[in-house]
This record gives structure tokens, C-alpha cells and sequence, in this order.
């Protein structure tokens, strides 16, 4: 069967900063070796359906009320790489992170959700939690900065590309969505996760360095499986 040919213009290809350009860095290895994945992510009718503004709004809020549980693990996780930073400069990064994710985007859902509607959390929105946090208390510092990293390239890549691919944002229904992951203030922030995990890549033994590239592969399919869940209304089967 011929694969689907994507809404989204093709990725990026890797621009990650390198000083010494003959050995790729830990980011740029990881990106290549999760290629497929993000294929995957950038046929998948939730967000081709995305782009063009046909995702039915019950799909949609679905995703965004599994987002709103997934945000406050997830800032408990960036909490965790903040507690668990050598560097003053991470520690600052990581914290305020912690509280973008958990703040800032609940105006996003605020405007999406009603706030009376309690979302009980589905299998993979427990999956991918319970991953992050069970990596946030028993991984190492390195390999708990690739497991959060994903969440911040793959919607920096794929909010930069549908930010591209349309015209009019302001009567776009899901214009805001796309404006916020599209932001170039995002792009900075992903930059600078990826400088945190190269130089702890660079410091840290082969099996530590393996260890990280399973987490990073680990959340990139969790990121798929999240947009999955919320298209399908996945619900627990008994
Ligand atoms: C499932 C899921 N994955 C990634 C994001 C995007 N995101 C959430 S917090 C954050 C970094 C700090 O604000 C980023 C990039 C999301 N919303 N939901």
C-alpha cells in the first residue's frame, strides 16, 4: 500500500549547533534514529486534520483535557531535571519550563475547555506520565533530559511547519494551538534542551549515552500514541 503523502511540508532537516561537525552530536543521532516515528506523527490524521482545520472540535478537546493531565506530570518531571541540574543556568531553564508547562498553557485550554468537564486519564496519557515520572525518580539526570526533550522538538518541529502551511491563522479553528508551538520563543527553548542534553551526552559513558537514546525514542513514540489516544477517544477496555 503507498503511504499516505504527508499535509505537512517535509521536516527540517537536523540544524542542530555543532562545533566539530565529522562526529554528529547526541541530539542530532537521536533525531535520525526516531526519523520514523515522526513520519508517523506527521501522516496521522489528527494532525493532518489539524492543519487543514477539519479535526472535529470533540477530538480536539478530547486532546486538550488528556493535555491538561499530561502537563502537570510533565512539569513535575522538568521540576525533577531542575532539582537534579549541576548548572545554575539549567536550573533556571528547567524551573521555568516547569512552570510554563504547567501554567501558561492552561490559558491555551482555558479557551478550549469547559472548565466544569473532569477528564479521567486515559491508558496512554497514564502511560506516558507514569514513564516520565518513573524515569524522573529512578533514571539518571541524563537519560530523564532525553525522555523530556521530545515533548519540546516534536512540537517545535511540527508547530514550526503547520505555522508555515497556513495562510490565515486569526480564522484558523485551531489557529491559537498552532501560533503557540510555532512561536519562535519555542524554537529557543528547544535549543537550548537540546544544548543540555548534548553536553550531558558529551560527558556521560557509551551505556549511559544508549540509555538515552531509548528514552528519547521512548517519549517520541509516546508523543505519537498521545495525539493516537485523543483521535480515537481511547478509553480503558473494561
Ligand atoms: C503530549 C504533549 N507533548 C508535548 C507538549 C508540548 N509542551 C508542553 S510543555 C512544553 C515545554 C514547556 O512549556 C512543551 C513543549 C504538549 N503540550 N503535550
Amino acid at each position: 500500500m503507498p503511504s499516505p503523502t504527508p499535509v505537512l511540508s517535509p521536516a527540517s532537516a537536523v540544524d542542530a549547533p555543532n562545533d566539530d561537525p565529522s562526529t554528529p552530536t547526541f541530539s542530532q543521532t537521536a533525531w535520525r534514529r526516531t526519523a520514523e516515528i515522526r513520519r508517523a506523527i506527521d501522516v496521522h490524521p489528527f494532525l493532518t486534520g489539524l492543519a487543514d482545520g477539519s479535526l472535529a472540535r470533540e477530538t480536539f478537546v478530547e486532546y486538550m483535557r488528556q493535555d491538561a493531565l499530561y502537563l502537570v506530570d510533565y512539569g513535575r518531571a522538568l521540576a525533577s531535571c531542575a532539582q537534579r541540574a549541576v548548572d545554575a543556568e539549567d536550573v533556571i531553564f528547567w524551573s521555568g519550563s516547569a512552570e510554563g508547562a504547567v501554567r501558561e498553557e492552561r490559558s491555551l485550554h482555558a479557551t478550549h475547555i469547559d472548565g466544569l468537564a473532569v477528564a479521567s486519564r486515559s491508558p496512554t496519557t497514564t502511560a506516558y506520565t507514569s514513564y516520565l515520572l518513573a524515569v524522573s525518580a529512578r533514571g539518571s539526570y541524563a537519560e530523564l533530559v532525553a525522555a523530556v526533550l521530545p515533548c519540546f522538538w516534536i512540537y517545535d518541529d511540527v508547530g514550526r511547519r503547520l505555522r508555515a502551511s497556513v495562510d490565515d491563522l486569526a480564522n484558523h479553528p485551531y489557529g491559537d494551538w498552532i501560533s503557540t508551538y510555532g512561536d519562535p520563543a519555542f524554537t529557543a527553548a528547544t535549543r537550548t534542551a537540546r544544548r543540555v542534553a548534548d553536553r550531558v551526552a558529551h560527558c556521560a559513558d557509551a551505556g549511559t549515552v544508549e540509555r538515552m537514546h531509548a528514552a528519547f525514542a521512548q517519549a517520541s513514540r509516546y508523543e505519537w500514541m498521545f495525539w493516537d489516544a485523543a483521535y480515537r477517544h481511547e478509553t480503558w477496555p473494561v
